[in-house]
């Protein structure tokens, strides 16, 4: 598969698309595509499908920055999940700009306005979780990850008004309904009205989030809310036209936040002890630091602050599991990306994933280096060669938000728990980043 001499487009045939997907999946063609273009912009011959695949950090700059009104989130996955999320946060124009205000004035110091409630439950979470270990123990790793995040998240999103138990069975609904679009993701050119696998999921998973949330709402609504909780914020607040926001938008917008914020960091969270599992050095340095900041005790807010080496760490996952793998876009005009013209209504995917293997930009960038993200080596790096949390005017408003808590999650955990992963799991492309399998976390609490 030479890169054409006669412009900058590293074309993939179809039939090398069929032998990839049906060798090694989606995400070892995407591996193997990447490894051969270098950075170089490529179309995928899907048959009448023929999207473009953009690593370079140039061309994502470009396009999430440079001519950003020209690619969309136009495209099906989106429109698809606009069903769900709505066309607030997760929409575009005037609904997406409002909504996008509350939710920075929501998280705006995601590590002050929220961070006694949060720090509190990560420590209580943890504590749980060590009574249930107590003699040791093999638990599935994502699932007590996301445990912990919701645990979490739940002062910080909600003021903690929905009870623990209905906010599992929540996130459980939009997890269902966010992996069921894979097909749609898969399939874009499908219309809506015709039906694709995971559509009926989908449908059932919409009316259980619906049932708990909608009445929920209308409750908050009633008692006047003026917390600093992301659901306070978005029932005080007005759409672009100055109108308070319906209960359908700020139910929306809450289950965007399930989408956005709670799985993304229990995925990142569960390759976090993969990582560490695998490098039993840097789970010492780790472990140095948390006792060395926790001296014993349980996590604070301030900690996050002081766990320098833990957020490095936090960093290196984001790069080489990016939970983001794909982020898809859409063009709206014709436009010209490094020599090579991409027609209006192409679906462009972005790969955050694939962009962090390039390695023009990443020496050794398969290797596991949290050093990578000291000051001084991110001072001599392309800005845009790092980007799991997007780029551009969608960058993602909850990075903060993310690496505080999580770095308080690992540093309570690392203290009091010893702990393995046995095999060596793989990632496999959904919607998001996901294990292949199920992920075994054997936990001994020290003494
Ligand atoms: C490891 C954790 C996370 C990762 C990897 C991640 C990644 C991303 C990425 C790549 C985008 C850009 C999507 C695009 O350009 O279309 C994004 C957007 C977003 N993220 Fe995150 N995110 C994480 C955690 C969070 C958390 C904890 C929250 C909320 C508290 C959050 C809220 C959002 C929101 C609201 C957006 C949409 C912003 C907009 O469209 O204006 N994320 N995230």
């Amino acid at each position: 598969m030479p890169i054409r001499a006669d412009s900058r487009l590293h074309t993939v045939p179809l039939r090398h698309v069929l032998g990839g997907l049906r060798a090694g999946g989606p995400l070892a063609l995407m591996e193997r595509t990447g490894r051969q273009a270098q950075g170089a912009l490529t179309r995928l011959d899907l048959g009448t499908f023929r999207p473009f695949l953009v690593t370079h950090p140039d061309h994502l700059r470009h396009v999430l920055r440079d001519r950003a009104d020209n690619y969309r989130r136009g495209t099906a996955m989106w429109k698809a999940m606009g069903r769900l999320t709505g066309l607030g946060i997760a929409g575009e124009g005037p609904r997406w700009r409002a909504s996008r205000d509350l939710w920075c004035k929501g998280l705006s110091g995601g590590a002050h306005a929220h961070a006694d409630g949060t720090a509190g439950s990560a420590e209580d979470a943890v504590a749980e979780l060590e009574r249930r270990v107590a003699g040791g123990a093999t638990v599935d790793a994502l699932a007590e990850m996301t445990h912990v995040v919701l645990r979490v998240v739940n002062p910080a999103f909600f003021g903690s008004r929905i009870p623990q138990h209905r906010c599992d069975r929540l996130a459980a609904a939009v997890a269902v309904a966010f992996d069921s679009l894979l097909w749609r993701m898969a399939l874009p050119f499908v219309p809506l009205a015709v039906p694709v696998p995971g559509d009926r999921a989908f449908g059932r998973a919409t009316r259980t989030v619906n049932e708990i949330l909608l009445p929920l709402i209308r409750r908050a609504r009633y008692e006047r809310p003026t917390g600093p909780d992301l659901m306070s914020v978005l029932l005080a607040g007005a759409d672009a036209d100055g109108r308070a926001l319906s209960d359908e938008q700020v139910a929306q917008d809450v289950v965007a936040l399930f989408v956005a914020g709670s799985e993304s960091s229990a995925l990142t969270l569960t390759w976090a002890w993969v990582a560490l599992a695998a490098h039993p050095d840097l789970a010492a340095e780790l472990r140095a630091e948390a006792d060395a900041v926790l001296c014993g005790g349980s996590v604070r807010p301030e900690h996050a602050r002081r766990l320098v080496v833990t957020r490095r760490f936090l960093a290196e996952v984001c790069r080489l599991y990016a939970m983001a793998w794909a982020v898809p876009r859409t063009t709206a005009a014709e436009d010209v990306i490094d020599g090579v013209t991409v027609p209006a209504g192409a679906t462009l995917v972005l790969s955050p994933y694939l962009t962090h293997r390039l390695p023009q930009f990443w020496e050794r960038p398969l290797r596991f280096d949290p050093g990578r993200f000291a000051a001084e080596r991110v001072r001599g790096r392309h800005p845009l060669a790092y980007l799991p949390f997007g780029d551009g005017p969608h960058q993602c408003v909850g990075q903060a938000f993310f690496f505080q808590q999580a770095a308080l999650v690992v540093a309570a955990m690392i203290s009091r728990f010893d702990f393995a992963v046995p095999g060596r799991p793989e990632p496999r492309a959904a919607v998001a980043l996901r294990p292949r399998g199920r992920v075994d976390l054997v936990l001994t609490p020290r003494r």
